[in-house]
């Protein structure tokens, strides 16, 4: 018989932010293939905050988790940005990085590699100069960071009890497959997501496709099997047109991830 579905309160119990955070996104460039998902989310969210029309005062991302990658490039486009994810464990170990705690998560590898990118939009590579720029970014996005917040997508107000002013911006990355048990479950966490948003602001959405799980260190987590077309199909419902959409195509250990690929798109709100 088939697994059931890891739902909320699975992720309350198992889902432990070291061992996610260990597995994903310890960045060596030894370990690249382990790391073909964080490399191609900086890529493309790097693209679509730096190529002019998305940027205001408040950027709502959803489903956080206890990463901090996606707002590397965010940060500079929002004034403030309010992060937000089910689980108390994901919500704290986020926290311990942004007070410094000790034995919070080192993210220096991958926001260094950032601002290498950063710095070679300008067609010249500025190494001499990291040293301090990848402090500054660092600085940068815990000032940004205003609010960490408990949210659970599948409500028709993700925040709830809290009922935020509209935001120019909401940003989701690989929470929604992970979150949502069936495809009429997946479309309507999309159209709770466009409530959080001005008409005219902007969804930012990165997917994990043709995946049934995810390993975080023993335990097995689901994801809603999605192809390129039901994620387009599901973000035009929910009312938004599609400015641009990439993808990629990858292979993790057939044991820990079996995704064959993602995508990053942009979409704007009717
Ligand atoms: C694969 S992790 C992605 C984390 C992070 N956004 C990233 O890009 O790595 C999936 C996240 O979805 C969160 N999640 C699961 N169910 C949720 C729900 N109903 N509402 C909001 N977040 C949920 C989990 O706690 C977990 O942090």
């Amino acid at each position: 018989m088939a697994a059931a579905f890891t739902k909320k309160d699975y992720y309350d119990r198992h889902f432990i932010p070291k061992a996610f955070l260990e597995m994903y996104f310890a960045f060596h460039p030894e370990k690249a293939k382990g790391t073909a998902l964080l490399v191609f989310g900086l890529k493309k969210l790097y693209k679509a905050f730096n190529s002019g029309g998305i940027k205001g005062d408040t950027l709502i991302d959803i489903g956080s988790g206890p990463t901090i990658y996606q707002f590397l490039s965010a940060c500079e486009s929002f004034r403030e940005i309010i992060a937000s994810d089910y689980t108390d464990g994901n919500r704290e170990e986020m926290q311990r990085w942004l007070r410094k705690e000790p034995g919070a998560f080192d993210w220096s590898p991958v926001v260094k590699y950032l601002c290498e990118m950063e710095g070679d939009r300008y067609g010249e590579r500025v190494s001499f100069l990291l040293g301090e720029k990848w402090i500054e970014k660092e600085e940068k996005v815990r000032k940004a960071i205003k609010r960490v917040l408990k949210c659970d997508v599948t409500q028709p107000n993700p925040l709830a009890p809290l009922s935020l002013p509209p935001a120019d911006c909401v940003l989701c990355t690989r929470c929604l497959e992970a979150a949502c048990t069936d495809l009429p479950t997946y479309h309507s966490a999309l159209k709770n997501m466009s409530s959080l948003i001005k008409p005219g602001g902007h969804l930012v959405f990165f997917a994990v496709l043709e995946s049934t799980f995810y390993m975080v260190g023993q335990h097995r987590f689901s994801n809603l099997y999605v192809d390129q077309k039901c994620v387009e199909e599901a973000v035009k419902e929910a009312g938004f047109d599609i400015e641009w959409l990439e993808g990629t195509k990858f292979n993790y250990p057939a044991t820990v991830f079996d995704a064959k690929g993602a995508c990053v798109l942009v979409a704007r709100k009717r």
